[in-house]
């Protein structure tokens, strides 16, 4: 049986993280995630993951000044201090929840090298601080409709992150949702970055709603990446059509 995790920054979004916890260990996730958890204190939320027993598997690093348009700035030449600052900050969260995984995020780049470059020492910095507690950095491809100019929108331009900095801490996450938008033939571009794959998410394709219509098929797809060797939760990060609970039906198929 597949086993799913829920992503509270779209899932019960509107309920104190404690009780959007709660809310998922009753719909029968096994885990959770969060996107930006800092608002609320670190050990209220491990008081809730205590109480039910679901453990986290991550948080994203703050995204600088959203309203101006940040989404991110680890790869922004000149943002050097800040991004490093965001590092801290959720890994010690991380810390304090237990939590493995740390989504470092990128921001808008060009893409030139001096941003590639720069991208690739503030990760150095991320991986080496997430391995004194034996924590994995993250990154992940968002799709260029979404997130237009984003430092990495495919499993290409984060491999060649990951060439550049060359630790055994950065993985991808593998985001179905971001990356059938972008490339599509999910199946084979897991297989061809499997060793490399720290997490997987998934939505439908193109609404990002609840997984069970659009463009993939997800009842095949994610019985094929377990067969391909991902035997940990799948990441539910999907923005419900409707009333939160009126769309769980789709873990139905997976029973
Ligand atoms: O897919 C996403 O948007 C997320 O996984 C995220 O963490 C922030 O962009
Ligand atoms: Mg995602």
């Amino acid at each position: 049986m597949l086993q799913f995790s829920a992503n509270l920054g779209f899932l019960w979004n509107d309920l104190p993280l404690p009780d959007a916890i709660q809310k998922a260990k009753d719909a029968g996730f096994v885990a959770v995630e969060l996107h930006w958890p800092y608002t609320t204190p670190s050990a209220d939320v491990k008081a809730a993951l205590d109480e039910t027993g679901l453990p986290c598997l991550g948080l994203n690093t703050q995204r600088g000044d959203v309203a101006g348009g940040d989404n991110g700035c680890a790869a922004i030449p000149g943002r050097e201090a800040e991004a490093r600052g965001y590092i801290d900050e959720a890994l010690a969260y991380a810390r304090e929840i237990g939590a493995p995984n740390v989504h470092v995020m990128a921001g808008f780049t060009d893409r030139s090298a001096e941003a590639k470059a720069t991208f690739a020492q503030n990760l150095r910095y991320a991986c080496a601080q997430a391995a004194l507690t034996r924590r994995t950095i993250l990154i992940e491809p968002l799709n260029s409709r979404d997130a237009k100019g984003y430092h990495i929108g495919t499993v290409p331009q984060a491999q060649e992150a990951l060439t550049a900095v060359d630790l055994p801490n950065l993985k991808i996450m593998f985001d179905c949702y971001h990356l059938q938008i972008m490339q599509g033939d999910l199946a084979n571009l897991f297989e061809g970055c499997r060793d490399h794959i720290g997490h997987v998410q998934f939505a439908a394709v193109p609404d990002r709603g609840e997984p069970d219509s659009g463009e993939v098929d997800y009842t095949q797809l994610l019985p094929e990446l377990a067969r391909l060797g991902w035997a940990r939760p799948f990441g539910a990060e999907y923005k419900p059509r409707g009333a939160m609970e009126d769309g769980l039906g789709w873990m139905q198929s997976y029973r």
